[in-house]
């Protein structure tokens, strides 16, 4: 596996949110993470990055246990985070926001990476733009571009298509599945649009209450479970 979760539960002060979390994730997968709201997926995320107040159990990428790791360490393992709403920083440029995500690369490199222009012309065309002027799927590509440029071997995305217009969903959509499938990086990701989950995803995990209620390949995601545990 190239990242696990041994019983973790994770921790907001003395309250656990994330409660005995096991699972496992290939390399080159795409794991979507399910569930209403509320129920901890963005507490998994955090979980993963070392950003809650503390856990319990083991996490390990690549075999190496990462459970007491700072987050910068976590991320120089090659794991690249997108927060829900994106975190942009709308003062600074475009160019300068992507940068950022060089400063958490092992190789030192500092340069914007090719591959960012070349995913995003816009951003190409716009790199002295500031960030705050971008619409909202422009800024989901710049958050897209600040986390490869971290050269990330998993990114985890918290909801990249929440707000963002139906047209720019799909496109957003394409462009995670082709980083996942052509380029090979592991992808989890949070997602209430069942479609664009059912069409990035390898496998799934649907969570309760800080708990997993329901797992499998998403071809084993019936309607009947999506029902269950998202509808109110
Ligand atoms: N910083 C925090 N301190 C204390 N409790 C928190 C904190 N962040 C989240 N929680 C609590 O943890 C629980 C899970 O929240 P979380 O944001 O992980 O859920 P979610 O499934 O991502 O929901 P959403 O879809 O609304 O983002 C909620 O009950 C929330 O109130």
């Amino acid at each position: 596996m190239l990242l696990s979760f041994e019983k973790v539960t994770s921790y907001y002060g003395k309250t656990p949110i994330l409660k005995d979390m096991t699972f496992g994730l290939p390399k080159g997968q795409c794991l979507c993470v399910l569930g209403r709201n509320g129920v901890g997926k963005t507490t998994l995320m955090r979980t993963i990055m070392g950003l809650t107040d503390w856990s319990s159990g083991e996490i390990r990428i690549e075999d190496q246990d990462i459970s007491k790791a700072p987050t910068y360490e976590r991320a120089k393992h090659g794991l690249g985070y997108i927060p829900q709403g994106r975190q942009i920083l709308g003062n600074f440029t475009v160019k300068e926001n992507i940068l950022l995500g060089t400063f958490a690369r092992s190789d030192g490199d500092s340069q914007v990476p090719e591959l960012c222009l070349r995913l995003f012309p816009y951003l190409a065309e716009n790199l002295n733009k500031r960030a705050g002027l971008l619409s909202g799927g422009q800024q989901q590509q710049l958050a897209i571009a600040r986390a490869l440029a971290t050269n990330p071997q998993v990114l985890l995305l918290d909801e990249p298509t929440e707000g963002i217009q139906p047209n720019i969903v799909f496109e957003i959509g394409e462009t995670l599945h082709m980083l996942n499938k052509e380029l090979g990086i592991t992808l989890i990701l949070t997602e209430q649009h069942i479609k664009v989950a059912r069409r990035l995803g390898d496998a799934f995990i649907m969570m309760d209450n800080g708990r997993i209620v329901a797992r499998g390949s998403m071809d084993e995601m019936t309607d009947e479970v999506v029902n269950k545990h998202m509808t109110i």
